[in-house]
């Protein structure tokens, strides 16, 4: 039998990949709802569940072509008895304040610790394919109970909402997704400042010095239409999964049917891009750093994030 014909434009290379989840498939989500009224211009995006590195990009960077996996930094955080992904795996089951810690080492699939040879890549394949038993199964997750729609606001776009047929509650403290796009070596060539789906983590991976750029701009996934409120009830944290680190979300609060799905973007990004936040928390458009709720969730936010370090 001759071999299966592949759209080489979608076919990503093992090398420039992390993890072995499936190619790209194109992002039907960008226009599942759209009307030909509502149509945005620009690249349709394509729907990918790991990192793509491109090998090109990161060689023009004089940087390794492959990021190495094998080897992660320790810290104290991993010999905590109480590591918080263990405590986010656990909220699953029962709910706990967001998990806003910045550093944990050990792997939120299988517990162990990174460098250890039971944990693997493959780790952070079953939580994203599903495959394997996994306990946290990811891949049926958004279609199953989120949904990406108009917001009805042209400014703010697309949204992400608990779908409305359901009666599912998300519980506080569960694991939504995590934060992927093309990994880029910082500000580099092609690299354009104003495109509004970079995130730019100091994630401290091995690989790389400096801070990566998660850009989702012709690639990511769901995670990539949350859009910002000045009480957010998703919060981020930097977590390890398999030999992966990544930028997960979790509810903060219990999601209910038709909820919005929001984080908080936070000031730089307001001011960097020059908009201004239209969340639902205050009628018409508003300054997220002045106004009282805005200081307040931010506040809150690092509270947290320094109580759960300490
Ligand atoms: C990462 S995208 C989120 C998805 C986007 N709504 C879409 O349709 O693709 C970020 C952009 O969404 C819009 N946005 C998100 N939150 C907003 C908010 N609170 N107020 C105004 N615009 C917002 C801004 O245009 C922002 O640059």
């Amino acid at each position: 039998m001759p071999p299966k014909k592949t759209n080489a434009k979608n076919r990503v290379t093992k090398g420039g990949r992390l993890g072995h989840g499936p190619k790209w498939t194109p992002f039907k989500a960008w226009n599942a709802s759209r009307t030909v009224r509502e149509i945005i211009p620009g690249a349709v995006c394509k729907q990918v569940d790991s990192f793509y590195a491109d090998p090109r990009r990161w060689n023009a960077a004089g940087r390794p072509q492959r990021p190495r996996l094998s080897t992660l930094p320790k810290t104290e955080a991993e010999n905590e008895s109480e590591c918080i992904a263990d405590r986010a795996r656990l909220a699953l089951a029962e709910p706990i304040d967001a998990p806003e810690v910045k550093y944990c080492y050990t792997c939120f699939e299988c517990g162990r610790n990174p460098d250890d040879p039971e944990c693997s890549v493959q780790c952070y394949d079953e939580l994203h394919s599903g495959g394997g038993g996994s306990k946290n199964d990811m891949k049926t997750f958004f279609k199953k109970w989120l949904e990406i729609r108009h917001t009805g606001t042209a400014e703010k776009g697309y949204g992400v909402f608990v779908k409305t047929n359901g009666r599912y509650e998300i519980p506080k403290g569960a694991y939504l997704g995590h934060y992927v796009g093309e990994i880029i070596p910082g500000p580099t060539k092609g690299y354009n400042a104003n495109n509004k789906y970079l995130y730019e983590p100091q994630v401290g991976l091995e690989w790389d010095t400096d801070r990566p750029i998660i850009d989702a701009g012709k690639m990511g996934n769901w995670t990539r239409f949350m859009n910002s409120s000045c009480d957010p009830n998703v919060s981020e944290s930097i977590m390890q999964i398999g030999k992966v680190r990544v930028i997960a979300f979790f509810a903060n609060k219990t999601l209910k049917s038709g909820d919005e799905l929001c984080i908080y973007y936070g000031d730089d990004y307001f001011r960097g891009h020059e908009l201004l936040c239209l969340c639902d928390n205050f009628e018409g458009s508003h300054d997220p750093t002045a106004v009282g709720a805005g200081l307040q969730a931010r506040e809150r936010h690092q509270q947290q994030a320094l109580a759960l370090q300490s």
